[in-house]
């Protein structure tokens, strides 16, 4: 697979004032990752972890301090207007579309922007109203668009050149929940249809659930984790929760092997085990269960995401 980004060594600090002193932030320190063409990817971690300062180097917008950068084979701040038909970049809190102009309006300029023929620009626009569902507001002045509609717009003026590369940073902030689940849906369509590589960045870790197979990890400006969002919870060490269901009363089940016993209730009808995935799997603890009871039904709940980060970060401090 090509590589959509290489990053090698890059570092980018910051001087910054701290009373009557000069103080340095290391806002990026020493990333070194690769990202194939086709890869969707969650750059995750705290406020001020370094994220943004990353993209900002990523699209040429910052020049970094050391190391080096090549974003869909180019350099970004040399390479920047060429870069830039490579790559779409959507802001959750910023808007990128004209403001007092209808959507349809902020589309054509675009379009004129990045130079598309009049066929590709109807193909492409009609693709996009279609699959974004914006036919209802195409007349409508942004300013006068729901966030949700806002949204649906805003990422749509920034694919409607195909770009290779797609950044999203924090896409989904502030939407309702059928409206994430929207643009979830899109984008794994638009990656499916089109091999786009997504790199996004958020709080939200139900976008990195459903949107990516990656994770770069990244605290204090340096990269701590790369790699599934599985491995992610074997690193944190959480586990993962068997509820099973009896058909009668029972006493707690304690002593099954690599499993712990949570919790029991409605005289042991209901309880919960914690395992660890790397020690044993559902199946051993259940049979296991089976064993000593009669089991009705189960279910197996995987780590929480948020308290995976959250407990990567607390091991760290
Ligand atoms: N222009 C700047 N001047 C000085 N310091 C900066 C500048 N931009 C970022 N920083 C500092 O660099 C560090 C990383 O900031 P960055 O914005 O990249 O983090 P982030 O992970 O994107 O955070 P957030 O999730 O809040 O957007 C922070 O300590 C921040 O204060």
């Amino acid at each position: 697979m090509s590589a959509i980004v290489e990053a090698e060594g890059l570092t980018r600090q910051f001087t910054v004032r701290d009373g009557a002193r000069r103080r340095r932030v290391l806002a990026v320190d020493d990333l070194t990752t690769r990202i194939s063409a086709g890869e969707a990817v969650g750059y995750i971690g705290a406020n001020g972890a370094g994220k943004s300062t990353t993209i900002k180097m990523l699209t040429g917008i910052l020049v970094p301090t050391s190391g080096t950068v090549t974003t869909c084979g180019l350099r970004p701040v040399k390479d920047r207007r060429r870069l830039a038909r490579e790559v779409g970049v959507v802001f959750g809190q910023r808007s990128q579309l004209w403001w007092d102009l209808p959507v349809r309006e902020s589309f054509r300029i675009l379009a004129a922007i990045h130079t598309l023929s009049a066929a590709a620009e109807r193909a492409r626009t009609e693709e996009l109203v279609e699959r974004l569902e914006l036919a209802g507001f195409l007349a409508v002045p942004v300013r006068q668009l729901s966030l949700g509609q806002r949204m649906r717009a805003e990422v749509a003026a920034a694919l409607l050149h195909s770009p290779r590369l797609v950044i999203l940073d924090e896409p989904t902030i502030g939407l309702d929940v059928l409206s994430k689940q929207r643009l979830r849906e899109f984008l794994v369509a638009e990656r499916r249809a089109h091999g786009t590589t997504l790199l996004l960045t958020t709080h939200d870790m139900g976008d990195v659930e459903r949107l990516c197979d990656r994770v770069l990890l990244i605290d204090h400006g340096r990269l701590v984790y790369d790699g599934d969002l599985a491995g992610l919870s074997r690193t944190a060490g959480a586990e993962r929760v068997l509820t099973v269901d009896l058909t009668a009363p029972s006493a707690d089940l304690t002593g099954i092997p690599a499993a712990r016993h949570l919790s029991s209730e409605a005289n042991g009808l209901r309880q919960r085990l914690a395992f660890d995935a790397e020690s044993t799997t559902a199946a051993r603890v259940f049979a296991a269960v089976a064993e000593r009871a009669e089991v009705v039904d189960f279910t197996v709940e995987e780590p929480d995401i948020e308290d995976v980060v959250r407990r990567i970060y607390a091991a760290r401090r």
